[in-house]
């Protein structure tokens, strides 16, 4: 049986509304150790059938089988290893792809298999010295002379050592003495036992093969054998193939991207300018976010809630001695204390005393009567000191107006011992008055313009003595997150308290700065849409640039998916240098901007972090990628044949 075998191999080509018959039922056998010519006039049907036979045109009739297996029932990814392991082309315009290295434009057909990087670097270089290139192995193939890069295209479509070299026209561009050496080449070939298969209009190409088909319209009209085939065996070495290596695309791709440079790194910057907007955007939010929780935090606790009991019916409050002389003013009882101490994510509860108009300071002749007195607690803030310190027990803290009603210069008392008098009424509902001495640990601003006074709830507690329990008249809640402020307050409400907390008005102004945030980012993102259309526009000329490379890529035995994947690597490419260039931006004008605003406000409003810098790198990758689809699928599905025409 025939290494290769044509059936009636009938084809035609679509032609306005109808069709042209361009083969009329070839028939023909080829053996390995030949070199066979096909002859003809232009238009003959030549290169259309050298197309069939390498696989590259699944459109036909009749049947072609390569080594007992038929090439119509394959798939196109059996084709496409079909031409990878078994099918070298060559080419009369050489077809090597410009902006690799001759090494490289070599090595681009092993890519796809499973050949080790050693091996495959070691068989290209073999190939290339037999050949007498070994010392043009990083030129490129504008640097190479006609015959040197027939030479290189001769060495690309042995290196996967294939049975078949089908060779259109391989002289055609050559001179006298180049077509000499190109045929040299393909006849020492032949002398391995590969079957060599060249379309030429050259009768001296014809005068050195075995055996000359001539074919005119599309019919073979002619076989002559010259002389007999070379010494051949049967086997048959096939590359296991594979997708193309990821490296090696993203090194395709980067090639190009580094071609046009210029191009892209405009792209790059336009796509850049939507990351650092949206990048911005972000760290804004989360600054001025920081900055506000930041400021209410300083002042106020935001996990604490300060609780009045609101009912003044509590029957145990009302039994108890009140020591208040205030009846608005509601005592919170133990019960109600333990209610409080109890609830879910409750850490700590504080007592607070407060007394207003019952209170007065004196030393010497001079009292001062105090419009609001209360023990200092976790949330008294040292803010408010004008000088000295908190009191701590048998300390007295007054407001700077106390003072200076006192002495001449308010901070004089510090440090002096007065009376402190509490105006309040016995069990019997008798007015009394209670009295300590207390040291003066420092002056604070007074509180809603009032004079003000703060102790210790312990002294206050031994100012009563053993009369009567002292029962506070707040409490302090702390709660154990900021998130579970609003859930205790429901629950300390719905337990008869009145709460008032910053941590509930906190949520929600942080709620609404990241509300602000995330829309003020979406606006952002509209421009992302822009460079993901830039991006397309760019691809979709690279498409068109690179048609003769994918034809090329395509007819070695790339895959559909490996010309999708040179895309998506050079989509990812631009996205990585869009989205450094936008991160790189963002740290300089974050860094800009904190510092204008640090000396205008003394505050960075900008919070820049390596979760945005990941999140905009990832994000322009990712549009680059899904920017990408359309232009990748339209290269993926250019026609081979089509594509290697393409001037
Ligand atoms: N895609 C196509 N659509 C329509 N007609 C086509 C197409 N490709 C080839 N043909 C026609 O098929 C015929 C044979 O073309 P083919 O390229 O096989 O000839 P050839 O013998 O190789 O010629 P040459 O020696 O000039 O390369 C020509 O008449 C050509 O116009």
């Amino acid at each position: 049986m025939s290494f290769i075998k044509v059936n009636q191999v009938k084809k035609s080509f679509k032609l306005g509304r109808g069709q042209v018959q361009v083969l009329h039922g070839i028939d023909a056998s080829f053996e390995k150790g030949e070199l066979v010519s096909i002859l003809g006039e232009s238009g003959s049907g030549k290169s259309t059938l050298m197309n069939i036979l390498g696989g590259m045109d699944r459109d036909y009739q009749g049947d072609v089988s390569v080594d007992g297996e038929s090439l119509s029932t394959m798939s196109e990814s059996q084709l496409d290893d079909y031409r990878k392991a078994r099918i070298g082309f060559i080419f009369q315009s050489f077809n090597l792809i410009s902006h690799l290295t001759v090494l490289d434009n070599v090595l681009v057909t092993m890519e796809m298999t499973k050949l080790t990087r050693e091996e495959r670097t070691r068989r290209a270089t073999d190939i290339l010295t037999d050949i007498g290139l070994g010392d043009h192995l990083h030129k490129r193939p504008n640097q190479l002379s006609g015959g040197q890069k027939q030479r290189v295209a001769i060495a690309r479509a042995l290196s996967n050592d294939p049975d078949i070299i089908l060779a259109d026209e391989p002289t055609g561009a050559l001179d006298q003495e180049n077509s000499e050496q190109i045929m040299d080449l393909l006849e020492s070939i032949a002398k391995r036992g590969k079957l060599v298969i060249t379309v030429t209009h050259s009768e001296k190409v014809a005068a050195r093969s075995t055996r000359v088909i001539t074919m005119a319209d599309g019919r073979v009209i002619d076989v002559t054998q010259k002389q007999v085939a070379y010494e051949h065996t049967s086997e048959t070495t096939q590359v296991a193939s594979k997708s193309l290596n990821p490296l090696t695309a993203l090194k395709m791709a980067a090639n190009n991207v580094r071609i046009n440079i210029k191009r892209n790194l405009l792209v790059s910057f336009g796509g850049a300018i939507g990351i650092l907007s949206v990048i911005l955007m972000l760290a804004i939010g989360s600054g001025v976010t920081d900055y506000i929780n930041d400021q209410i935090n300083e002042s106020l606790n935001p996990t604490t809630i300060q609780v009045t009991s609101a009912s003044s019916d509590s029957s145990d409050a009302a039994e108890s001695f009140v020591p208040n002389p205030l009846p608005e003013t509601v005592a919170i009882s133990e019960e109600q204390r333990e209610i409080a101490q109890n609830l879910d994510h409750v850490v700590a509860v504080e007592d607070v005393y407060t007394a207003m108009l019952s209170t007065s300071v004196n030393l010497d002749e001079t009292t001062v009567d105090i419009v609001s007195f209360e023990t200092v607690s976790e949330t008294t803030s040292e803010d408010q000191l004008v000088a000295g310190a908190l009191p701590a027990d048998d300390e007295l803290l007054v407001s700077e107006g106390v003072a200076q009603k006192l002495v001449e210069d308010s901070t004089d008392l510090i440090g002096e011992t007065v009376f402190f008098y509490l105006n309040t009424t016995d069990d019997q509902n008798r007015p009394q008055v209670l009295e300590a001495e207390f040291v003066v640990s420092g002056l604070s601003e007074a509180r809603l313009n009032q004079d003000t006074a703060y102790a210790t709830y312990a002294d206050v507690e031994a100012l009563f003595g053993d009369e009567a329990t002292l029962l506070p008249t707040q409490l302090n809640i702390e709660v154990d997150d900021v998130a579970n402020v609003d859930a205790v307050t429901e629950a300390l409400e719905s337990e008869g308290f009145t709460g008032t907390g910053v941590g509930n008005i906190l949520s929600q102004v942080t709620m609404y700065l990241q509300m602000a945030t995330m829309l003020l980012a979406g606006i952002a993102a509209i421009s992302l849409i822009v460079s993901a259309i830039m991006i397309i526009v760019v691809l979709y000329i690279s498409v068109v640039e690179r048609t003769k490379e994918i034809g090329i890529l395509r007819a070695i035995g790339a895959r559909r998916k490996d010309i999708k994947r040179i895309f998506f690597a050079e989509a990812a490419i631009l996205g990585t240098i869009s989205g450094i260039i936008g991160v790189v931006g963002a740290y300089i004008v974050s860094i800009l901007g904190n510092n204008v605003m640090e000396q205008t406000f003394e505050a960075s409003l900008i919070s820049m972090n390596l979760g945005y810098a990941v999140i905009g790198i990832v994000v322009s990758i990712i549009i680059s990628i899904i920017a990408a689809m359309m232009p990748a699928a339209k290269a993926s599905k250019l026609d081979p044949i089509e594509s290697l025409r393409y001037e």
